[in-house]
């Protein structure tokens, strides 16, 4: 498990649990964060509604911390390439959305963004291992999307970890991200099962000081990736 030494738990506040009204206050609040989270839902890939590219544009010019947008939408194919131009630093499509992954994947990167494939639940990775090597990330929904503050779904512990074997199997630097009831009672079990990249939305937007949860998540994914890997002998 060699990824284990050189990789860092990355924590990506989601602001989908921000004030929509102070956003630009919001996301300087997480400054010190990895990445922040952008949840860009539609209403038909899922029953809700959030925030478009002219915003995520704005978002981009509000902090300096790189925006990790999630596209929650029909019709990826059409719209990632619009986040990449709006000043996302990676976008994030549902493989059960695209109409073309690998091309897609591939239009993300050369515009000069990190490409990221999103799965629900239900969807599961064994199908797409030949797209990995197309891909800087990969995101396991930890649950249903469309709404923050769900319990986590334990469920998909064993999925983070086949996950984790198929990309060390290929030798890749993918980054694995979780997303949906992240908290400080669950990022353990997610970094010991091999996720890298922690979206967290009420646990970080709902705590008395944002940054500092930022810090103790980061600490907690840190430390159960080391004792994972000193139990397995690396
Ligand atoms: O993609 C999402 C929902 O679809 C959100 O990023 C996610 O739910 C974060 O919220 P929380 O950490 O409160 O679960």
């Amino acid at each position: 498990m060699a990824w284990q030494a050189w990789h860092m738990a990355q924590i990506n506040p989601s602001i989908l649990s921000a004030d929509f009204a102070r956003l630009a206050e919001e996301a300087r609040a997480v400054e010190g964060a990895d990445w922040l989270h952008v949840d860009v839902m539609d209403n038909h890939f899922v029953p809700n509604l959030t925030l478009g590219v002219p915003v995520v544009e704005s978002l981009s010019r509000a902090t300096d911390t790189p925006l990790d947008c999630h596209l929650m939408i029909e019709d990826p194919d059409r719209w990632a390439p619009q986040y990449v131009e709006a000043g996302a630093g990676s976008v994030t499509f549902h493989v059960e959305a695209a109409a073309a992954p690998v091309r897609l994947a591939r239009e993300i990167r050369a515009k000069g963004a990190r490409a990221s494939m999103a799965l629900r639940p239900a969807t599961p990775i064994e199908p797409f291992e030949d797209l990995l090597p197309e891909l800087d990330m990969l995101l396991i929904m930890t649950v249903e999307p469309g709404f923050g503050g769900q319990a986590f779904l334990d469920v998909m512990l064993p999925k983070i970890r086949r996950t984790r074997e198929l990309i060390s199997k290929h030798g890749l630097e993918l980054w694995l991200q979780v997303d949906g009831g992240v908290s400080a009672s669950t990022i353990e079990r997610c970094a010991e099962a091999g996720a890298d990249v922690f979206v967290a939305g009420s646990a970080v937007y709902g705590a008395d000081d944002p940054a500092e949860a930022v810090r103790v998540l980061r600490d907690k994914a840190d430390r159960a990736t080391a004792s994972a890997a000193w139990a397995c002998g690396h």
